[in-house]
């Protein structure tokens, strides 16, 4: 077992995964680099969702191997893995998927509640966070009573209020109408840069050109192309969002 690259703080190596039989990833290879913006990209069903499930720990790889910094997650047993996620990676669904039983900023503060922070210190992050993302007037409505958009951004909220090293973000614009989906990018983006927190999003093309330093495009299982693409001007990424971090 060969350790991976210092400055990939993501590694896959021969990624292999079957869903019941079915093919999902077939030897799939790459390297996230600390503090960039990876786009995962590939038609429905490519296994994007797979590979960034496997990349999370939340699917054991079942052939191939998947590094974190120097930590090798394909050996690890499921509570080690789940502790990994738990306390370095934050991951937000396609669709908003918060406890209907609590509002705004307890569902925001949740992860750090799991992770053992003190009521008090966790709804003062919930609260700042709720505050950056433009949301913070809703920190006391439950979910029924929020717009999808704004439900998507408490999910975001949600997912970097315990500042995770790698933040997975599965299709998180695919609920929402353009303009909505456009803003929530932006503002991902530019919090994950302003706090050096390494992204891996799935995404449509479109939706990886606003944001990602790098995309990787999946096909039947397998990766296809890399593009480096060109830097996002800093001031047009940050002026479509009002984050004040
Ligand atoms: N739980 C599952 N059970 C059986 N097959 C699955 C399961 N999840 C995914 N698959 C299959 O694995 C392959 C890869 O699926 P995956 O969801 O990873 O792709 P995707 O690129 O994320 O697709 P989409 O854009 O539709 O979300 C597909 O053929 C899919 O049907």
């Amino acid at each position: 077992m060969v350790a991976p690259p210092d400055n990939d703080v993501l590694w896959a190596r021969a990624l292999h995964y079957q869903h019941n039989g079915s093919p999902a990833l077939c030897g799939v290879s790459l390297g996230v680099r600390e503090g960039e913006i990876l786009a995962v990209t590939g038609p429905r069903g490519s296994g994007k969702t797979t590979l960034l499930q496997c990349l999370a720990g939340l699917l054991p790889a079942q052939r191939g191997e998947v590094w974190f910094n120097s930590t090798p997650v394909h050996t690890m047993g499921r509570l080690t893995r789940e502790r990994l996620r738990r306390d370095r990676f934050g991951w937000i669904d396609p669709a908003p998927l918060l406890l209907p039983e609590l509002n705004a900023w307890e569902n925001t503060a949740l992860p750090l509640l799991l992770r053992g922070t003190g009521r008090r210190r966790a709804r003062t992050a919930a609260l700042e966070w709720l505050e950056r993302l433009d949301i913070g007037g809703c920190a006391r409505k439950r979910p029924d009573r929020l717009t999808r958009a704004v439900q998507q951004r408490i999910a975001v909220a949600r997912a970097l209020a315990a500042c995770p090293t790698v933040l997975f973000a599965d299709e998180p614009t695919a609920s929402l109408h353009q303009a909505d989906g456009v803003q929530l990018l932006r503002t991902l983006a530019a919090a994950a840069r302003s706090h050096g927190i390494t992204v891996v999003l799935a995404a449509h093309p479109t939706d990886a050109a606003f944001i990602a330093d790098r995309t990787v495009s999946l096909l039947d299982g397998r990766h296809v192309q890399t593009v480096q693409l060109p830097p996002v001007m800093e001031a047009e990424g940050l002026a479509r969002c009002s984050l004040s971090v």
